[in-house]
């Protein structure tokens, strides 16, 4: 940490935002470019202050009133700090802060301490803020807690290959019962050969010394690591690797024939990969797990991850994972699932809708890869552990579930007329416009919130230092990167039309998996931003669906 008035490790009292209460807090570190401390509060609260908003402890006296609160849970109790200083877009934060510390000086007893009795509070919390997974929001106490999760690592793996099974009936119906298929069946040591040779080359185009080298977001000890963005090249490496196996008579029909299997092979690398993790995570210090990531209970550390970014040397383990074998592998079984179509249906092409759902997967995925640096702001690389949560969602979710259009349209051919084709390619578009624009916008005003093309945009400013956009797409709805997110993923599942409900999957999913993202980022806002959040969501008032959610 450069020379600074606080130092890392040390206990201040922290302004809680939007208010003129000052908390115990201690300081993680320091981010000299943006002059921000990274602080977290007793209750595991972490957030970045200002030095004006820090104060040394000596002249602060214990409150006779406080007692085991947190500053969140304070809020739920007495008068919302929102509230009780309601402040205008339009006012400057600085002249917030002057009335704030006037009325402080007045009203000692504003001043207070906090005293902490919160463990048990702070794990729940934490427990329930981490992860994309619904059940865990609305469960409050530990024993549901990792009920759900053990049901959930069965019966995540199980929908997958339930889905898939389906998917391969004349009747793709969610309600019908398929015959399951034999075990033994479902096994092949080729296959899990395959699918470690297709990790192992991935793993190898990632340790390519080609592409730039950038810093990730800062971490609790102020460190930045370093990722090398070179997901681009190995998509083209691959795809050149996949065209001379074709040229060499290898027949990529092989992925549709052993579809199940090499879901199985995956899952299984996936379980050992999480198992590594959790032993590994045993042994890592404090400071490199992500938040709620050690909570005592083997299973629910097992399932969501302990460790932030774990390494190898330099290799990073879920940033690896989360971009490359999951996501290029889906690409590989979309055109794997075209050339199964041409095969069984002996076409010359592939069918127009085979060919929309391979190019707007293509489309998300390559822009994923062209605005690479971007993931390393994603919550899942901030703030999630990696655990089985992640490595079977990147491993054996991604690969098997996104590419379940392309699956169902080898069995069941469904014919586009050209005004379909003109209607779902334009829909396409507007989503994928919208997302991309989202995206863009809010990094680049991340980045460099005077950036000039970006200065027509109004702002709201909080008392972090940072500013939210409030006007363009963000004035639109809170989340309009996940709207155009849906919109595309609903352009997708139309080209297989409305015989079954199956292709519908994905929108479900990611509809489900937004909503509750969604929610967990706006309460992680709440905390960060305080009662320019409040003002945020007064001014915008929908969340992901203008006018109705
Ligand atoms: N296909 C799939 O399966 C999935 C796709 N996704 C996609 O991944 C992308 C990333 O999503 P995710 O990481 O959840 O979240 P976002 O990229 O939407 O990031 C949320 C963060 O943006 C900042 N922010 C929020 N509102 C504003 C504002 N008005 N002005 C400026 N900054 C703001 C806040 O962080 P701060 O203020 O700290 O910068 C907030 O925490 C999305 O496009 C989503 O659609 C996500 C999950 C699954
Ligand atoms: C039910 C279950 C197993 C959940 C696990 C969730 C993960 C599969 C998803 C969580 C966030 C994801 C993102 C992408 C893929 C799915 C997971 C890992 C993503 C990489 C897809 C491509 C996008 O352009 C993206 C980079 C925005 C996106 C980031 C989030």
């Amino acid at each position: 940490m450069p020379s600074t008035k606080f130092q890392s490790g040390d206990t201040v009292m922290g302004r809680w935002p939007g208010s003129s209460l000052f908390y115990e807090v201690k300081v993680l570190s320091y981010d000299a470019k943006n002059q921000l401390y990274t602080v977290i509060y007793k209750d595991g609260t972490e957030l970045e202050l200002r030095e004006a908003d820090m104060k040394n402890p000596t002249g602060f006296k214990p409150s006779r009133r406080s007692r085991s609160r947190s500053p969140s849970r304070r809020r739920s109790r007495s008068r919302s700090p929102a509230r009780t200083t309601r402040r205008s877009s339009s006012r400057t934060v600085s002249s917030t802060f002057i009335a704030e510390t006037h009325n402080a000086r007045k009203e000692p007893k504003l001043k207070e301490v906090l005293e902490v009795r919160l463990v048990p509070v702070v794990r729940i919390r934490q427990l329930k803020d981490h992860a994309d997974f619904p059940c865990l929001q609305s469960l409050s106490v530990f024993p549901p807690v990792f009920a759900g999760v053990f049901c959930m690592t069965l019966l995540l793996p199980a929908t997958v290959l339930g889905l898939m099974v389906v998917c391969s009936q004349e009747d793709a119906s969610l309600m019908s019962s398929p015959p399951l298929p034999a075990l033994d069946s479902l096994w092949d040591l080729q296959v899990f050969g395959m699918v470690v040779l297709w990790l192992l080359f991935q793993a190898l185009l990632y340790v390519l010394p080609v592409g730039k080298v950038v810093e990730g977001m800062p971490l609790k000890n102020g460190e930045r690591l370093k990722y090398r963005m070179n997901t681009l090249y190995a998509f083209v490496l691959t795809v050149a690797a996949l065209g001379a196996a074709v040229h060499h008579k290898i027949d990529l029909g092989y992925i549709h024939s052993h579809f199940l299997q090499l879901a199985v092979s995956s899952l299984l690398c996936s379980v050992l990969l999480s198992v590594y993790l959790y032993v590994r995570s045993r042994w890592a210090t404090q400071d490199l797990l992500a938040p709620g990531g050690n909570s005592g209970s083997v299973i629910y550390d097992f399932f969501m991850g302990s460790e932030l970014n774990p390494r190898i040397k330099g290799f990073d383990l879920k940033y690896f994972c989360e971009l490359r074998p999951g996501l290029i592998g889906w690409l590989v079984i979309n055109a794997a699932m075209a050339l199964a179509e041409m095969q069984l249906h002996h076409l010359d092409y592939p069918s127009p809708a085979m060919i929309l759902v391979n190019c707007f997967h293509l489309l998300y995925v390559l822009d994923a890869f062209w605005h690479e640096e971007g993931v390393l702001s994603y919550m899942d690389i901030t703030h999630d552990g990696f655990g089985f949560m992640l490595a079977f969602g990147d491993l054996m979710w991604v690969p098997f579930t996104f590419s379940l259009q392309a699956y169902y349209l080898v069995h069941h051919p469904n014919h586009l007329s050209l005004p379909w084709i003109v209607g779902i390619v334009t829909l396409n578009v507007i989503g994928f416009s919208i997302f991309r624009k989202a995206n863009s916008q809010k990094n680049c005003f991340r980045r460099n919130p005077s950036d000039p093309t970006l200065s027509h945009l109004k702002t709201i400013p909080t008392a972090t230092g940072k500013s939210l956009l409030v006007s363009g797409l963000w004035g639109l709805v809170r989340h309009p990167n996940y709207l155009g997110d849906l919109i595309m993923a609903l352009a997708w599942s139309l080209p297989c039309g409305f015989t079954h409900i199956l292709p519908y999957f994905y929108v479900i999913y990611l509809s489900i998996l937004l909503v509750h993202r969604e929610a967990r980022d706006e309460a992680q806002c709440r905390r960060k931003y305080g009662s320019a959040w409040d003002d945020y969501c007064r001014e915008v008032r929908y969340r992901i669906i203008p006018r109705v959610y």
